[in-house]
């Protein structure tokens, strides 16, 4: 039975769900979450409004965004002990695998771990939509022998966790491209993080372990840690001229160009990379200096030439990070923190309409 299906490496083209969260249209270009346009959305709306839709099912309005924006505002304390975990964990730890135990560790605290309920299920969501902004910045800092940073209420969502990552309160330019990037990166449909979450959860083992597992899956650099590759790529080199030669010989040698491609849009611009870069011109524009998008751009050119390949969102995020002035080793944590939102309502639409994951093999060793 298992051999008479057919095997797709990587699961490629294969349905893994049923879901109404949301959908990479291909022919309509458009990355659908209930039902409206990621794309358009980032134009008018920001993360919270996202959140809004992907746990309520409805877009806010003014009075419901307030109502969100304060309940996570409530709930920003972290338990004192997860920061002593962090603490205890050895310097070299990337933030990635720091935020991974203080999530694991929050579970811990759920009084009704074994209540898998829509509605708990969601009110766990913005506890870790709450609290994961300062877990992320804090396991950064302790591992760097810096102080833990204390949330502001005093700031809007976004502004608060690019200020405890700064230490600088952000203009409100700096603060509406961070939120533009939350957004960009709350929910992408089946990507590596979200099957894993939900693969997990099929087992009816709850959302920290989903979301625990997805952390590992986001780490890689084939997925989320590309961002952070990309900007380690940007930094070997200064000029458009040393960035063009630099990629040529990646190519030479057969290397994948992290932010290039994607198992969806292989042949065309991820439509998020294309806001990112908008969002890269601004930044630009306010330092006055334009190297980074020369860069990136002359990078486009030699990717798309020599290999009809595409920049996906990982490419534009990571230098409107860096311009934003965030530690590199915050970049895969951040899209994480951002992705809770998307990862957490699979996990509910998995819990709601369960059937454990359990698929074959194609077995190619020796007969017994
Ligand atoms: C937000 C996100 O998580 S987006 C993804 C972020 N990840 C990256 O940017 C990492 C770089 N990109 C990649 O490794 C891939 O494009 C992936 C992992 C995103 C998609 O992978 P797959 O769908 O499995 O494609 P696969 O790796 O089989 O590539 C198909 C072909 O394109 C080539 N290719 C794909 N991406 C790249 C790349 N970034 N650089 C160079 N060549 C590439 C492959 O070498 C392969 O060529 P071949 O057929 O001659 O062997
Ligand atoms: O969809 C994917 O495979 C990866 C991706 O872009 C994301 O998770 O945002």
């Amino acid at each position: 039975m298992a051999t008479e299906t057919k095997f797709a490496p990587g699961l490629e083209g294969v349905i893994a769900a049923e879901t109404a969260i949301s959908l990479l249209d291909t022919e309509q270009e458009k990355i659908v979450i209930k039902g409206q346009d990621l794309i358009e959305l980032s134009k008018e709306k920001g993360y919270l409004d996202i959140v809004h839709l992907l746990l309520e099912d409805s877009l806010p309005n003014d009075a419901e965004r307030a109502a969100l924006e304060e309940k996570l505002k409530e709930r920003y304390d972290v338990p004192a002990a997860i920061i002593d975990i962090l603490k205890l964990l050895p310097p070299h730890t990337h933030p990635m695998d720091g935020m991974r135990t203080g999530l694991s560790a929050l579970a811990g605290y759920d009084e009704h771990l074994l209540d898998r309920s829509p509605e708990v299920n969601r009110d766990r969501a913005y506890d870790l939509l709450a609290k994961l902004p300062t877990i992320t910045v804090n396991s950064y800092r302790i591992l760097k022998k810096q102080e833990p940073v204390l949330p502001r209420k005093d700031l809007s969502y976004s502004a608060n966790f690019l200020y405890m990552i700064t230490g600088e309160v952000p203009t409100e330019e700096q603060a509406k491209i961070f939120d533009r990037s939350l957004l960009l990166y709350s929910e992408h449909e089946m990507p590596n993080s979200t099957f894993t979450a939900r693969v997990i959860a099929s087992t009816q083992s709850d959302l920290f372990g989903a979301l625990t597992g997805a952390v590992a899956s986001l780490k890689g650099h084939l997925h989320g840690g590309a961002n952070e590759a990309v900007m380690y790529m940007l930094n070997e080199v200064d000029s458009v001229a040393a960035f063009e030669e630099l990629l040529l010989k990646k190519l030479q040698r057969k290397e994948k160009i992290m932010g290039f491609g994607h198992r969806v849009y292989m042949r065309k611009m991820d439509p998020r990379a294309l806001m990112m870069k908008e969002s890269l011109k601004k930044l630009c524009e306010a330092k006055g200096d334009y190297r980074l998008l020369e860069m990136c751009e002359a990078g486009e050119e030699v990717m798309r030439t020599e290999k009809g390949l595409y920049p996906n969102l990982d490419y534009y995020a990571a230098p409107v990070y860096w311009l934003l002035g965030i530690p590199i080793e915050l970049y895969t944590p951040i899209f994480f923190s951002a992705r809770t939102v998307g990862l957490s309502a699979h996990v509910i639409e998995q819990h709601e309409n369960n059937r454990l994951f359990r698929p074959r093999v194609h077995y190619i060793g020796e007969k017994y």
